[in-house]
């Protein structure tokens, strides 16, 4: 089977910032959660993925497909969610589903109803009385009305609450339902890519830092706890980074490099991201 995105090298500068050799492949039939701190470059990269930005080097596949030269062909298989809804605020719902019927020849008029109605979404209130989590629900069914393959969604569950949050991931396991589909999925909410997610992959300033199955992320590291004198102890080549904590340090290590008579705690993404964020490196 083809990978939905195959990422290679990508670089561009906006101003000060810059994405450097960015690469990562999603596999097709898989969720990968795209996580990094604020600023670190996810929307960049997505925009660059999508062609809503001119990448000035590297190579874009999606589907197998050079990005640039099939542009429509691709926009056609793919749905896309940004935090922020992009229709004007005055339209209703319904008057969306008219208007997506000109854009997509595989708009589904009454899917689209059908999935407003599952999530409770009133069709004739215009936008801007919607909720933030109706709006992001109807994003989320306008991008998957015209039965995409691939979605590549930023941020779509920041700013609501745990319950929206459930309902919206049950959708994309939902559409995961049929192996050829794929999610590229954003977020800081690390507890809900942690749900869902088959791959991680971590941008951090502009750098991809690892890209990687999720359980084998989880399992290959450890968390170990005690004094800076201790931690001698460990074996140099097992240590990634390390962090101060008011009782002494905590460390990062590859946990098959480390004798089981250390008591290692497992980390969540979350702990693995601040690592790489706030911790330092041990060289
Ligand atoms: N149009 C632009 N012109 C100049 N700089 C930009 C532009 N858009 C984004 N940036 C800068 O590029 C960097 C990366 O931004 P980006 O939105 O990709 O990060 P992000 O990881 O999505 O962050 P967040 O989680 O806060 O949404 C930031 O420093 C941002 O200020």
């Amino acid at each position: 089977m083809t990978n939905a995105i195959e990422v290679l090298n990508l670089n561009k500068k906006l101003h000060q910032f810059q994405l450097r050799d960015v690469s990562f492949t999603l596999p097709s039939g898989t969720i990968m959660g795209f996580v990094g701190e604020n600023g670190a470059g996810k929307t960049t990269t997505i925009k660059c993925l999508i062609n809503l930005l001119k990448k000035e080097r590297g190579s874009i596949k999606l589907f197998g497909l050079n990005q640039e030269s099939n542009d429509i062909a691709i926009k056609e298989q793919i749905g896309v969610v940004f935090d922020n809804i992009h229709f004007p605020e005055m339209l209703t719902p319904k008057q969306i589903n008219q208007l997506m019927g000109a854009v997509y020849k595989t708009w589904d008029h009454h899917y689209f109803l059908k999935l407003l109605d599952q999530l409770k979404v009133p069709i004739h209130k215009p936008i801007k009385q919607l909720s933030s989590g109706m709006k992001m629900k109807l994003s989320i069914s306008t991008a998957l009305a015209h039965y995409p393959k691939l979605l590549i969604l930023d941020e779509p569950t920041s700013g609501l609450d745990p319950i929206v949050r459930e309902e919206i991931l049950d959708l994309f396991l939902e559409f995961m339902q049929d192996e050829e589909h794929s999610i590229l999925f954003s977020s800081h909410i690390t507890s809900d890519l942690e749900k869902i997610a088959d791959y991680i992959t971590f941008i951090h300033e502009g750098e991809i830092l690892f890209s990687e199955n999720k359980d084998d992320l989880l399992y290959q590291f450890g968390i170990w706890k005690g004094s800076l004198e201790q931690s001698k102890d460990l074996p140099d080549h097992s240590k990634i980074r390390m962090k101060k904590s008011p009782f002494g340090v905590e460390i990062l290590v590859k946990r098959n490099e480390v004798n089981n008579a250390f008591y290692l705690e497992k980390p969540t993404i979350e702990d693995i991201m601040l690592f790489y964020v706030k911790g330092d490196d041990i060289k």
